[in-house]
């Protein structure tokens, strides 16, 4: 079996302001221990004006915390008022790049031939799509929530090969746990990143489906992790509001420590 090295990646999504960003990194590195690297990959992803200092903060204190933005332009280059561009993110050395995050979707228009056109922009740059899915709450009271999620992901990798893909992430958020502190049961989680990833073997393969990381997001606390972590098919965790407390952070990392609740 592949073993998956857990994901836990902090979205700060519109908190922390350049000198905000650097203090809440260094406590973070300040937190965490090589043990804990090696036992889960650690991620931030910071608003734009935060890259540089978070970047020079990572190259100078050769830090182990990998970083990367909200979102990505479609396009590499040109008369795109307000877009920041994929080259322009590498140049940061970005690992990561959130996609087709439902704030986005929400509130910009991004329909499934965005996020599509983002997620290609992205391993065009050499940077990790987190492909955000899931279904708000009329969905999931629907009972559609599998089909409406498949379909996210479906639109989202329209296109994309296999050489790209097999290095995806996938979060899971359902749109009604996200901020409202209604966490998904570990069951309601595993449901959906289970059919995730037979998905991902159906589209491409069993070996590529096996590796790809899929992550629960939505309200997740210390609390909450060990048990969401207990799932097989949960690889880690997108965290947006307990990411902006560093220590409620760390603990989320070390959801090991942590009983399942
Ligand atoms: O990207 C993160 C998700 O939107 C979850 O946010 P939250 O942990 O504040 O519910």
């Amino acid at each position: 079996m592949t073993e998956r090295l857990p994901l836990m990646a902090g979205n700060w999504k519109m908190n922390l302001n350049h000198l905000e960003a650097i203090q809440h990194t260094q406590k973070l590195a300040f937190a965490l221990a090589d043990k804990d690297y090696e036992a889960v990959e650690v991620a931030v992803l910071t608003p734009f004006t935060d890259l540089r200092s978070v970047q020079t903060l990572v190259d100078g204190d050769k830090l182990k915390i990998k970083y990367g933005s909200q979102d990505i332009s479609a396009h590499d280059s040109g008369a795109y008022t307000g877009e920041v561009s994929g080259p322009m993110l590498a140049k940061l050395k970005c690992t990561y790049a959130a996609i087709g995050h439902s704030e986005r979707r929400q509130y910009h228009g991004e329909n499934e031939e965005i996020v599509n056109a983002k997620v290609k922009a992205a391993y065009r740059s050499g940077i990790t799509p987190i492909l955000c899915v899931g279904e708000p709450l009329e969905v999931r009271k629907a009972g559609t929530h599998v089909a409406h999620t498949l379909a996210q992901l479906d639109g989202a990798l329209d296109g994309v090969p296999a050489s790209d893909a097999e290095s995806i992430v996938v979060a899971y958020e359902p749109v009604w746990a996200i901020g409202t502190g209604e966490v998904a049961t570990p069951e309601d989680a595993q449901e959906v990143c289970a059919a995730i990833r037979v998905r991902l073997a159906e589209l491409y393969d069993g070996e590529l489906a096996a590796k790809v990381r899929v992550l629960y997001g939505g309200s997740v606390k210390a609390s909450s992790a060990a048990g969401l972590m207990a799932k097989p098919d949960v690889d880690g965790a997108l965290i947006g509001g307990a990411s902006l407390d560093a220590d409620e952070f760390v603990r989320i990392v070390r959801y090991r420590e942590q009983a399942v609740g």
